[in-house]
């Protein structure tokens, strides 16, 4: 079963098949599968998952604090951009995670960025990109992933449960990312991930809208646990979440204007 791409995606998608090819000249499938096993030993995965269920226990908000310059529908949200003071202001701040943004057409990303970030802290970070590929996996892991995002938009079910299975098999964990209940079943019938993302935002059209949330979560098995992607601007919005019982966030822009991004993540989720 293959979901319906939606355009903007697609364009994104295609791209990012050229972009897998010229990086394969580059560097061979195999150099990254040493790349990604020399990793595992010297930059093993510090459990991404783990992280977020811990602040939950603790009563806390488990949020993914989300390391992102640019992107297709709001354009440059930061001009002063050092990944690494970022994500140490986010763990000052009291997240859990961090997402970074490794594509760099769309969304003025790189892979050194990640890096750099997970460098400066303690906190798992999850490679944010258009996975849509092995190769991709193997990299995430190689630059020290800890966790990666899998789009049920972009992917059939087969290649899900395909990349699904061999991230985890390298020690990450996965994020898999839905907006329509045809892409919930998808990503229920193919993959076991813990982590399930419901996107607020439409990536045809960019609209937005935290019912979304409330629409399919309804349809997700309490084993999982549903990561709220998207749209979080307040502390109403925060509050709304957490009465419905949703306590994972995944919030970018929000914090990337504020001068100081941690503390405007203090002042969101604290109670
Ligand atoms: O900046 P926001 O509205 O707080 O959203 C963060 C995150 O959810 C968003 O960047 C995102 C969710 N899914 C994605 C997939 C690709 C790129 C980006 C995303």
């Amino acid at each position: 079963m293959q979901v319906e791409t939606p355009t903007i995606l697609r364009k994104i998608v295609a791209r990012k098949f050229e972009e897998i090819n010229e990086r394969k000249l580059h560097t061979s499938y195999a150099d990254l599968e040493a790349a990604a096993a020399d990793a595992n030993i010297h930059n093993p995965s510090r459990g991404f998952a783990k992280s977020l269920r811990n602040k939950i226990h603790n009563g806390d908000a488990g949020v993914i604090a989300e390391i992102k310059k640019a992107s297709p529908s709001k354009g440059v949200l930061r001009e002063l951009f050092v990944p690494a003071d970022i994500a140490k202001s986010y763990e000052k701040g009291g997240a859990a995670c961090l997402s970074v943004l490794t594509d760099r057409d769309f969304f003025q990303g790189h892979e050194d960025y990640l890096v750099e970030a997970r460098a400066a802290c303690q906190l798992p970070v999850i490679r944010k990109d258009f996975i849509v590929d092995e190769y991709q996996v193997l990299e995430a892991r190689s630059i020290g992933a800890d966790c990666i995002l899998l789009i049920a938009a972009c992917l059939s079910g087969e290649k899900l449960r395909e990349l699904d299975l061999m991230a985890r098999d390298l020690g990450m964990d996965v994020l898999v990312e839905v907006h329509n209940r045809p892409e919930l079943e998808l990503a229920l019938e193919y993959s076991s991930t813990e982590l399930l993302g419901i996107n607020n935002r439409d990536l045809h059209t960019f609209e937005l809208s935290l019912e979304h949330t409330f629409e399919l979560m309804g349809d997700i098995p309490s084993d999982r646990l549903i990561v709220t992607e998207s749209g979080i601007h307040t502390k109403d919005d925060v509050s709304i979440m957490r009465e419905k019982d949703i306590h994972a966030f995944l919030v970018g822009e929000a914090f990337m204007r504020a001068q100081e991004p941690g503390e405007k993540l203090a002042e969101l989720f604290q109670a």
